[in-house]
């Protein structure tokens, strides 16, 4: 892959190559899927991860399920309950459900199941080319929102993935990191690991290292460290899924970072294309946390990190109070100061 087409995944109108990100930095090896089942089982395995890219993927899979099924007779019901077991795939990203959603809205404009593969085709072609352009009019807002309060080149840490690999673009969190590296802004981006997953290590290290990044690598419990040294202008994070109240469900870990960002006066900056709002949900508390297998703190490959027998709470996400993000930043707006709004979300639709 060469330096400017990292993509988590490569569309081929009849399978869908996806990069396997559990194999990363180490290995690029692309599986390629043929039918729903695959593109299920890459999503809830995390082949596939990020919120965006998990709904273009399943979106990719509802076509996938329309050319094995586009001769039956009841299609329209096969593909209806095809949505709705791809969707449970993963539960805490908002962006599946929305893909899936606009999928299911384009099905009930099929007339003719001679259509069928076309119309969802146009349209999972046309959500992973929008979820780009919002990319992009997200680094450059959010770029903007960093540069507007300060002389010079910003400090920022990231967690977790919010790259070329977690989306159909250049990124949330780290495609606004991308524009200030562009525009010559950016002194050093530092990455939390991102425990268990190590998505930040594994996966943004990867990418800021392929481009040249000033980049620098921190275990997670470092981030205190470096706000209290200086080292920290922005935390710029991703989102799974912000309510209708501005809170915001995250990587584990987001959480804590916000709570030390407020104490040691950094700004908290949370970037996610408008398919990430849910406004039918009113706050953080309302949202299925997923929480996976407790062998994912155990062992790294075929090293025990902790007794088998031991107990394990291994939440994925967590919630961030709106009261404790500073700025959120879609590609329709920028919010500031979520906690403060009665209708947080109107600024960012
Ligand atoms: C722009 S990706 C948003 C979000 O998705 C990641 O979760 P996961 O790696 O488990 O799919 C992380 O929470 C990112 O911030």
């Amino acid at each position: 892959m060469t330096q400017d087409q990292v993509t988590p995944f490569r569309w081929h109108g009849e399978v869908l190559e996806v990069l396997d990100q559990r194999l990363l930095p180490a290995e690029e090896v692309w599986q390629a899927y043929s039918d729903a089942e695959g593109v299920y089982r890459a999503i809830h395995e995390m082949q596939v991860r990020g919120a965006p890219a998990i709904g273009i993927a399943a979106a990719y899979g509802v076509v996938l399920a329309a050319r094995s099924c586009a001769e039956a007779p009841d299609w329209y019901s096969r593909l209806g309950a095809t949505m709705d077991w791809l969707a449970q795939a993963r539960p805490t990203a908002v962006n599946l459900v929305w893909a899936l959603e606009r999928m299911r809205a384009c099905l009930a404009q099929v007339a003719d199941s001679a259509d069928l593969i076309t119309m969802l085709e146009a349209e999972a072609l046309a959500i992973h080319r929008e979820d780009a352009e919002a990319n992009r009019a997200m680094g450059v807002l959010g770029a903007d929102r960093i540069l507007a309060e300060r002389e010079g080149p910003a400090q920022v840490l990231t967690h977790c993935n919010t790259g070329a690999l977690a989306t159909g673009g250049q990124g949330t969190a780290l495609g606004v990191v991308r524009e200030l590296f562009q525009r010559g802004a950016l002194t050093c981006v530092h990455m939390d690991e991102t425990r268990p997953w190590l998505q930040g290590a594994r996966l943004t290290a990867w990418e800021c290292e392929r481009e040249g990044m000033p980049c620098s690598l921190n275990v997670d419990g470092a981030a205190a460290t470096l706000m209290a040294q200086g080292r920290v202008d922005w935390v710029v994070v991703g989102a799974d899924r912000i309510t209708a109240n501005g809170d915001v469900a995250n990587k584990i870990g987001t959480l804590p970072l916000a709570i030390l960002a407020r104490h040691y006066g950094v700004g908290v900056m949370v970037v996610a294309p408008s398919s990430t709002l849910d406004a039918e949900t009113p706050s953080g508390d309302r949202i299925e946390i997923e929480e996976r297998d407790g062998t994912e703190l155990r062992r790294s490959g075929r090293r025990w990190l902790a007794p088998n027998s031991v107990a394990v709470f291994n939440p994925v996400f967590d919630v961030t109070p709106a009261s404790l993000v500073d700025v959120i930043v879609t590609e329709k707006g920028i919010c500031e100061a979520p906690g403060d709004q009665v209708t947080p979300l109107d600024s960012l639709t």
